[in-house]
């Protein structure tokens, strides 16, 4: 079954630039309203706990001016889920990442991690927010977020994106089993992490019913070459949409 695959694209490295110099160039929020008008179908930030791009005050300023999905990632820590649940967005991504990972490097355990997550999941679907679970290719791990309650999972994909380029075969083949298993459970379907316009054609061709992907350092890299609108679009190309 073939479906459209929805394009969210991660603006923090437009945070990163702008928290170099200290003051407010690149503006995030007039960023994230031309990403919209350029095509994507959603917004998405990692608001970690050193605010090392995206800050919460960006998250309460994007809440008021986003028009498409606003998805926010994060390790559910208390001031995470204070901020979400005030905050409200279409989706929340659970992600394990420890406050001084450089970046996301893994998945959720959700057999060892079940009762925390179940109690993390139940807090937000009472507050009507979508919940995704990010995990590793791994059947188990999606079983496991199917039985917290999750409303999807977001398969970690640095290790496709790492393999991709020796043998596209061999990198996706663990995808299309926890694709399938996700699916089977009635999940619904994202993926994310170092995926480029090189390996997300293949991706999205082997595995068609993905309901979205969220695209952040490659693509915001690229614009610095291709410009922003072009490569919000060229993403959305590689995805079978027209731009
Ligand atoms: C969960 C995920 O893969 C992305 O949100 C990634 O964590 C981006 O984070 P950085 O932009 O801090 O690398
Ligand atoms: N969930 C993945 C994401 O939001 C962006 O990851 P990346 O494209 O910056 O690696």
């Amino acid at each position: 079954m073939t479906k459209e695959t929805k394009l969210s694209v991660n603006i923090n490295k437009i945070a990163t630039l702008r928290n170099a110099r200290g003051g407010n160039v690149p503006n995030v929020i007039q960023a994230a309203i031309d990403i919209e008008s350029f095509g994507a179908d959603g917004i998405t930030v990692h608001p970690r706990p050193d605010e090392r791009h995206i800050r919460y005050a960006d998250v309460y300023a994007l809440k008021k001016v986003l028009t498409t999905e606003f998805n926010i990632e994060g390790n559910p820590i208390e001031r995470f889920m204070d901020l979400v649940l005030e905050v409200k967005p279409t989706q929340v991504t659970l992600v394990p990442d420890p406050p001084d990972a450089l970046t996301s490097n893994a998945g959720w355990d959700t057999v060892t991690h079940a009762a925390f997550l179940k109690k993390v999941v139940e807090r937000l679907k009472k507050a009507g927010i979508r919940v995704s679970i990010f995990v590793n290719p791994d059947e188990r791990m999606v079983e496991g977020a199917a039985r917290v309650g999750a409303d999807r999972v977001e398969l970690y994909t640095e290790p496709y994106a790492r393999l991709y380029p020796q043998d596209r075969e061999a990198a996706i083949a663990p995808y299309l089993k926890a694709a399938a298993a996700a699916r089977d459970l009635g999940l619904g379907l994202n993926a994310g992490h170092d995926l480029n316009l090189e390996n997300l054609a293949f991706l999205k061709e082997q595995i068609p019913f993905l309901d979205e992907v969220s695209i952040g350092h490659a693509l915001i890299s690229d614009a610095l070459y291709l410009g922003l609108e072009n490569t919000v679009q060229l993403y959305l190309r590689r995805l079978g949409r027209q731009a």
